[in-house]
This record gives structure tokens, sequence and C-alpha cells, in this order.
């Protein structure tokens, strides 16, 4: 059983401490709390001090309000070997092939060395300096040039150390394809790399742990703020840098319109983990009980980028169910999206989104609304204290039959977005709307077979939505919901999404 660390943290603190981590390993404490692996491990980074908030002088001069320093964590034996497992479980999950391992100098060298030892890969180690007598080699070990060696990281900001790793690694003949990281600072590494060819698969983002540490009461709203404030302004990969990525058909990859400056955070987010998890599928979980809601998050949450919501049409919502579903979107990453068609003036949509029984703002990800009350729909819920980096969708186009979204509804609703690129990140819409590739275009009514139903839903296939109209995300309700095995169907429309993604990124 995984018990909660929050807990054992309270009743150990201070002086009380028996163990050299206070986790649940080592706790005897009766009070049981559900936990991720990640969720738990980044509360056992903090208690260890691998991960510190205050304000820290860096190398480079600045000052960040926040620190890592995974160096510490070579003194507790549990916790390196918990790291290690999760980093060797997150090639395991990206489906990454390789031959042999390479630890980046100096922190990830132990850690490459437990993975090695524990699953019998042959390891490279790489010298930071050649030594002065004797071979003078970079890299020990056995090189056999063909192979391909996975590099394993702890921090990655700017993908520099990395990069060197990799760069004596081809000099020796050897094929670097893939990196795993236990925190990805999300500063533009993940995009330097992809630019040079390497996937990176980091066990927790700086996002997510930033959630994780919200949620569990670990830090406040405005040191969230700050982090995520300061991430966002020290990105490290420059828009030239990005080379506007398209091939022959003028399409950019998810990952490459992720790391557009001009990106809002939580398109990055969400472009980042569609290329990751190798989804385009948004499940419309439109449910009437919690427990249904949470079976689903759980079962699809591997499949899916986005659950969207319809929290009023549930009968027993409680704050209990939600904190579920957001731990559930932890576990599995993927964002919440209330589906909640804001549509009043301003003063109205600001009390509705972060108050009321539902405090939609203090959960979801993400939200949409109508453009028809004009600009003071988007200024109401920006007024609204978001901790989530929230954003939201605004309306261009329904899929309803006799929609009254005329093509200069769609027009204006763009320009609307257009002034509030810090907040507004995209467009329901049944195609794409807008030339902006830091855009996201989420596409209701989606069915493996078009048609509709008898209340005016019209249906169109998920290959014309991405493939033909250009939209990035399907969004599927009951092509799902109502299948006997919901879990297979879902994945159909993954794939069926994804596909269809790959073959517009071919077409030339
Ligand atoms: O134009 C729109 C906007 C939103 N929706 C919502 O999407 C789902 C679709 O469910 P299905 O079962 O796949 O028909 C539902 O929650 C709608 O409220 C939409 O359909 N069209």
């Amino acid at each position: 059983m995984n018990r909660g660390i929050a807990a054992c943290v309270r009743r150990h603190s201070g002086n009380e401490r028996t163990g050299p981590l206070p986790s649940c390993e080592f706790c005897t404490c009766s009070v049981v709390m559900a936990a991720t692996g990640v969720e738990s491990l980044v509360l056992k980074l903090q208690d260890v001090q691998a991960v510190k908030f205050g304000t820290f002088k860096l190398k480079s001069g600045l000052n960040s309000p926040v620190y890592f320093d995974l160096r510490v964590i070579v003194a507790y034996p549990d916790l390196m070997n918990e790291v290690s497992a999760l980093l060797h479980q997150r090639a395991e999950e990206a489906g990454v092939k390789f031959d042999c391992v390479c630890g980046v100098p100096y922190t990830a060298l132990p850690l490459a060395t437990i993975i090695c030892s524990t699953h019998r890969y042959p390891m490279l180690l790489r010298r930071k300096e050649p030594k002065d007598y004797g071979t003078k080699k970079l890299i020990e070990g056995t090189v056999r040039p063909g192979e391909v060696c996975l590099i394993v990281e702890d921090v990655v900001t700017s993908g520099g150390s990395v990069m060197d790793t990799v760069q004596e690694l081809q000099a020796h003949g050897l094929k670097v394809t893939d990196a795993v990281v236990l925190l990805d600072r999300e500063q533009g590494g993940k995009e330097r790399l992809s630019s040079e060819g390497i996937a990176l698969h980091p066990v927790v983002s700086i996002s997510q742990l930033l959630d994780i540490l919200v949620r569990s009461g670990r830090i406040d709203r405005q040191t969230f703020s700050s982090v995520e404030k300061f991430i966002q302004e020290n990105q490290t990969f420059t828009p030239g840098e990005v080379k506007e990525k398209k091939n022959g058909s003028g399409e950019m990859r998810y990952n490459d319109r992720a790391a557009l400056p001009s990106a809002h955070p939580i398109a990055k987010r969400l472009f980042t983990l569609m290329e990751e998890k190798r989804t385009n599928l948004c499940v419309s979980a439109d449910v009437t009980h919690t427990h249904e809601l949470l079976e689903l998050a759980d079962a699809l949450g591997p499949l899916i980028c986005v659950m969207k919501t319809h929290v009023d049409v549930l009968q027993d919502f409680s704050s209990d169910a939600i904190d579920k579903l957001k731990e559930l979107s932890a576990k599995h990453n993927f964002l919440i999206f209330e589906d909640r068609k804001f549509a009043d003036i301003g003063n109205t949509v600001k009390q509705q989104y972060g108050g009321g029984v539902y405090r939609i703002s203090s959960w979801s990800h993400i939200i949409n609304a109508h453009s028809v009350p004009g600009p003071g729909v988007v200024a109401g819920l920006k007024a609204v204290r978001r901790s989530l980096g929230n954003g939201c969708l605004l309306i261009a186009q329904m899929s309803s039959q006799g929609a009254l979204t005329t093509e200069q509804y769609t027009q204006s609703t763009v320009k609307m977005a257009d002034d509030h690129p810090d907040f507004v990140f995209g467009f329901i819409s049944g195609s794409k709307v807008s030339a902006k590739p830091e855009h996201v275009h989420m596409t209701p009514g989606v069915r493996l077979q078009s048609g509709g139903d008898d209340l005016g839903q019209q249906y169109t296939t998920p290959e014309e939505v991405i493939r033909s109209k250009g939209s990035d995300v399907i969004i599927v309700g009951r092509g799902i919901l109502s299948a006997s095995d919901r879990k297979e169907e879902a994945e159909k429309y993954r794939k069926a999404g994804w596909e269809a993604y790959l073959s517009r990124l071919s077409l030339s």
C-alpha cells in the first residue's frame, strides 16, 4: 500500500524523525492517503532539501525562486533506488530501445549505475576531463560503434550538459536518440534536444512538481506564481533556434509548437504531453456520478491528453472527488478542462469561475467561453486569481446543426483571442480557424463513423478533423462512453487521432 507522505511528515516533523527519510517506508503512522509514485517522490525530494524555495543566486547571476540540488539524494539509498526505478520505468513507458546507458556527470552517474546493475545493461562512463596518464579516454567501458546509448540525467534546464555527453558518445560512433531525466525545468531544454534529434523523457516536469506541492499544501500560491513567472521569463531556447520547423506541408510538430516563445504555458504543457504520450485525444467525461468520473480518469488517463468535464451534470459533486481527479491528472499527466462555456458579463463570469460551489478556477487547467458577450467575458475570467497557469479556449464554432457561429463571428472570436494571448490559448472549433501555430484547436462532435444524434449533434471522424480540417485535439464523449469496453474504444480513438496527425505531418 502506498501511504501518503504528507500525513507522515506532519507526524514525524522536527526532532522526532527516526529514519533517514520521513517517508512511509520508515513510518508507522496510521493515517493512510493515496499518493502516486511521482507525487510521493516529489514530497520526499522536498523533505531532503533537494527542492528548495526562496531566493537563490544561480551561476548565471540570476536570482531564482527555486533551487534543485539532486546531489543530496546520494545520502538516501532508498530514494536513490526509487529515482533510478522511475527513470528506468520512464524509458520503458516511452518504448525506448537501447543497448547501453550513460549518465551525465556527476549527479546522474550513480543513478545510471543502479539502472545498469539492476537491469543488467552495459554502462558507459563519461569523463569530464581526460586522465593525464594512461589511455586518456573520455568514454570508459566497451564502446561498440553503432549501438544505441540511453542518456540518464538528474535535472535539465537548457539541455547543454546532456548535449555535451551526446556529442562525446557520437564522436565514439554511438547513436543517441533518447534521454531520461528526473526533472525537466521546462526552460527550453526539451525543445533544444528535440531540435538535435534527442527525445527527452522527464519523470516529472516543473509544472507537475508545482501542482503537487500546491495541492499538498507544501507551497502557497504566491510561491507557485513566482516560480512559474521565473520559468516563463527565463527560457533558454531562443526563437531563431526554433527555425519554424515546418515540413513540406507547412506543418509543425506539437513539440515544436510547444517551443514557440509566444505559446501560452498551458499550450506548451499540452503540446509537450501530447507528443510525449502520443495522444491528441480528449475524453468528454459526461457522466453523472463522481465514482464513474474517477474510474474513467484512472482507466483512460494513460491514453488521453485532456479530460473534459461538465461538473454541473454530476449528482454527487464534492471537493474530495475533485482532489482525487487532480491526483489522477498528476498521476497520468493529463489536463482537466471544465466545459463550462461561460457566456455572461465580466462581473458574473468572474464569480462563476472563481466561486460558487464548484470553485472551477482552483482545479480546472482549461476553461472555455463564448465570445458573444464581447471582450468583457475574457476580462472577467482573467480577473480571477488562478494558481494552475490556467488558460481559456474561445468557442469559435459549434458542432451542432444550425449553430449561429457564422464566418464573421468566428473571425471576431479569433481577433478576441489575439487580443488576450496571456489567457486565451486556442479555440473550440470544427476546423483550424487561426493561422498562429501557438493556438490550440480542439474539436468536439467526433466519432469513428460520421453521423449525428437526434438532438442536433453532428459527428465527423478523427481523420477528417485532424488531417483535413487541421484541428489539434479530438473531443470524444459518447463514442467512448457508450462502448462496452471504454478503454479499448479509447485506444481506437487515440490511435486514429494520432495516425491522422502523423499523416498530416507527412503530407507534402
Ligand atoms: O460545439 C460543441 C461544443 C461542445 N460540445 C461538447 O462536447 C461533448 C461531445 O459529446 P459527444 O458525446 O461526443 O457528442 C459534449 O460534452 C458537448 O457538451 C459539443 O459537442 N459541441
